[in-house]
C-alpha cells in the first residue's frame, strides 16, 4: 500500500499496488487523466516501488533542474542492462560510466561543433527535399533515412543515402527490437517484480531476444567504429565526432565498450526522435492547411521565389518559429520525457519522496492542461505569438523554458542543438518548396487526416499514413534540384566509406530528375 507522506494517488491493492491499473500502452493519456483527478504531483505504487508523476512544470523544475544532483539517476532497466550491460548512456544509472560518456558527448555536441556540421545537415536536407520530388509517397521512411543519415554523418563521417541499404536496415532492425523489448508492459513488470529475472532462459523468450539483440548491436556498431578507425589510418579524416573522440579517448577515459556504445547511443537517440518529429510534422500540417498557408506566406515574404531558405532567415519568421513550438507542444516527441530516479530522500510541497523513486515528467499533461493553455487540443501556432510560453495571458509561466521538451537537469538532451538545427532547416525548406495535403479518394476528394493515430512506446511515432507532398511551383522544384546537385562536394566527403553498391546507387541518383 501507499506509505504515509507520499503524494496521493489512485487506491492500491495488496502486493500489486497500482500495477493492475498501470496502462500497457500510451501511458501519457491515463497519467494525464489521473493528474486531473489527483493533482500535479501524485504517486503510483508498483509492488513496493514508488513512481511520482509530475504534471506540473514548476515541480519538475524544482526537483529535476534545481536538485539535479540527487534526481539524475534512471530507474532500473533490466532489459537494457542485459543488452548493453549498462553502457547505453540514455538509460544508464547516474554513475561513473554515465559521467564519462556524458562528458564525451558534451565535448562533441557543443553549439559551436554543431554549427561546424551545418554543411552536411543542409546537404542532407536538400537530399530530403530532392527525394520528395522523386518519390513523395515515401516521405514516412524518408524522414527516417534523413534523420539517420545526419547523425551517422556527424558521428561516423558516413552517410546513409538509401533507406534499404543493408547497414541502414540492420540499424533500424536493432532500433525496432530494442523498442519492442522496452515496451512498458514487459519491462515494467521485470523491473518492479525482480523475481522475474530469475526465470531461466529456456522459458524466458525475452532473455534470448536480449542476447540476440546484443550480438546484432555489437556487430553493427563495432563495424562502424572500425570503419572510422580505418579511415583515420588512411589519413581520410572528415571531421566526424567519432574522430574527435578517438583523438581524445585517453584524456576522456573511454574504454572500448564505451566508444562502441557511445556511438550506438547517439545514433539511436538521434535517429528515432528526429524522424518521429518530421513524421508528426507531415501529419499535423496535412491536417491543418490554414496554419500551413500562413507559414508559407511568411516564408515567401522573407525568402522569395528565387532562392532556398537559409538558417538566418528564421530570425525574420515569427510565425514559423511559433509553428515549431506549437508542434512540440501539440505532439511532444517524448510525452513522458525519459523517467529519472531519486538517489536521496526528498521533501517537496509537504510530501516525502523516498530514494529510488521513479520521477516521471508528464510533458503531455503539462502541455495539454486547459488551466494553462487555451483550448489545448487545438493546433494553434498563434498562441506562441500572444505569449512567449504559449500559455494563457496571466498564467505564471516562469517554469516554461522553451526547451522543456528536451528534458531536465543533468540528463537534459545533449542533442538538442543538432535536433533544433535539423528542424529549423527542414521546416523552412519543406514549407517553401511543397504543399502538404491530405490523401484523396478515387474521386479526388480529400480524405480526413487523423492526427491522433499514434503507435505505442516512450517516443510514439504516428501510425504509417498517407499524404500528398506536391511542389508548390515548377520553378521551386528546379531550384531544389539545382541546389541538391550543387552539394556534390559536401556529400562526397561523407561517401568515401560507402560500399560499391551504395556508390553505384548514389551515382545513378545524383542526376537531374529529367534524366531518371
Ligand atoms: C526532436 C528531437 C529530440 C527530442 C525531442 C529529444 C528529447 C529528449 C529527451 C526528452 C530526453 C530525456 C531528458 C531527461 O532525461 O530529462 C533526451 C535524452 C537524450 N537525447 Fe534527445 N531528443 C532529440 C534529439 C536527439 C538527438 C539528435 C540526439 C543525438 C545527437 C539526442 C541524444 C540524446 C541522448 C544521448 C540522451 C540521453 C541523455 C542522458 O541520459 O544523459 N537526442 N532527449
Amino acid at each position: 500500500s501507499r506509505e504515509k507522506g507520499l503524494p496521493p494517488g489512485p487506491p492500491t491493492i495488496p502486493l500489486l499496488g497500482n500495477a493492475h491499473i498501470f496502462p500497457a500502452s500510451a501511458p501519457h493519456f491515463k497519467f494525464t487523466e489521473w493528474a486531473r483527478q489527483w493533482g500535479g504531483i501524485y504517486s503510483l505504487k508498483l509492488g513496493s516501488s514508488t513512481v511520482v508523476v509530475l504534471t506540473d512544470a514548476a515541480a519538475a523544475r524544482d526537483l529535476l533542474d534545481k536538485q539535479s544532483e540527487t534526481t539524475s539517476d534512471r530507474p532500473d532497466f533490466y532489459i537494457a542492462e542485459l543488452v548493453t550491460q549498462g553502457k547505453h548512456m540514455t538509460v544508464s544509472h547516474y554513475n561513473s560510466t554515465w559521467k564519462t560518456m556524458r562528458k564525451a558527448v558534451t565535448t562533441i555536441l557543443t553549439q559551436k561543433a554543431v554549427a561546424e556540421q551545418l554543411p552536411i545537415q543542409q546537404a542532407e536536407a536538400l537530399h530530403l527535399a530532392y527525394n520528395l520530388l522523386r518519390s513523395p509517397q515515401d516521405f514516412y521512411t524518408e524522414a527516417k533515412r534523413f534523420s539517420h543519415s545526419v547523425i551517422l554523418s556527424v558521428m561516423y563521417g558516413k552517410r546513409a543515402p538509401r533507406y534499404d541499404a543493408p547497414q541502414t536496415v540492420q540499424f533500424f532492425d536493432c532500433l525496432r527490437d530494442m523498442n519492442a523489448l522496452a515496451e512498458p508492459g514487459a519491462s515494467v513488470l521485470i523491473d518492479f517484480f525482480p523475481i522475474l529475472k530469475l526465470v531461466p532462459e529456456r522459458w524466458a523468450k525475452w532473455k534470448r531476444q536480449c542476447l540476440q539483440l546484443r550480438t546484432m548491436q555489437r556487430a553493427l556498431y563495432g563495424a562502424l567504429l572500425g570503419e572510422t578507425e580505418d579511415r583515420l589510418r588512411r589519413g581520410e579524416a572528415n571531421g566526424s565526432y567519432m574522430e574527435v573522440l578517438l583523438g581524445r579517448e585517453k584524456e576522456l577515459n573511454m574504454d572500448e565498450d564505451m566508444k562502441l556504445y557511445l556511438g550506438a547511443t547517439m545514433l539511436e537517440a538521434g535517429s528515432d526522435t528526429t524522424s518521429i518529429w518530421f513524421q508528426t510534422f507531415f501529419l499535423v500540417l496535412a491536417a491543418h492547411p490554414e496554419a500551413q498557408k500562413k507559414a508559407q506566406a511568411e516564408i515567401d515574404r522573407v525568402v522569395g521565389e528565387d532562392r532556398m531558405p537559409v538558417p538566418s532567415d528564421l530570425e525574420n519568421m515569427p510565425y514559423v518559429r511559433a509553428l515549431i513550438l506549437e508542434l512540440h507542444r501539440y505532439r511532444p516527441n517524448n510525452p513522458l520525457s525519459i523517467p529519472h530516479a531519486t538517489e536521496a530522500p526528498r521533501e517537496y510541497n509537504g510530501y516525502f519522496i523516498p530514494p529510488k523513486t521513479m520521477l516521471i515528467v508528464n510533458l503531455w499533461g503539462i502541455f495539454h492542461d486547459p488551466e494553462l493553455f487555451e483550448d489545448p487540443e487545438k493546433f494553434e501556432p498563434e498562441r506562441y505569438l500572444r505569449t512567449e510560453s504559449g500559455t494563457k495571458p496571466g498564467v505564471d509561466a516562469s517554469a516554461f523554458r522553451h526547451n522543456l521538451i528536451f528534458g531536465h537537469g543533468r540528463r537534459i538532451c545533449p542533442g538538442s542543438h543538432l535536433a533544433e538545427s535539423s528542424i529549423n532547416i527542414n521546416v523552412m525548406n519543406l514549407l517553401w518548396g511543397f504543399n502538404i495535403k491530405p490523401d484523396t479518394d478515387a474521386a479526388g476528394h480529400p480524405l480526413p487526416v487523423d492526427d491522433h493515430d499514434y503507435l505505442g512506446g516512450l517516443a510514439p511515432a504516428p501510425a504509417p499514413f498517407k499524404c500528398k507532398i506536391v511542389p508548390r511551383t515548377i520553378a521551386k522544384a528546379k531550384i531544389i534540384e539545382r541546389e541538391y546537385l550543387a552539394a556534390d562536394e559536401t556529400f562526397a566527403k561523407f561517401e568515401v566509406g560507402l560500399s560499391p553498391e551504395e556508390k553505384e546507387f548514389v551515382a545513378k541518383t545524383r542526376v537531374p530528375l529529367s534524366d531518371l
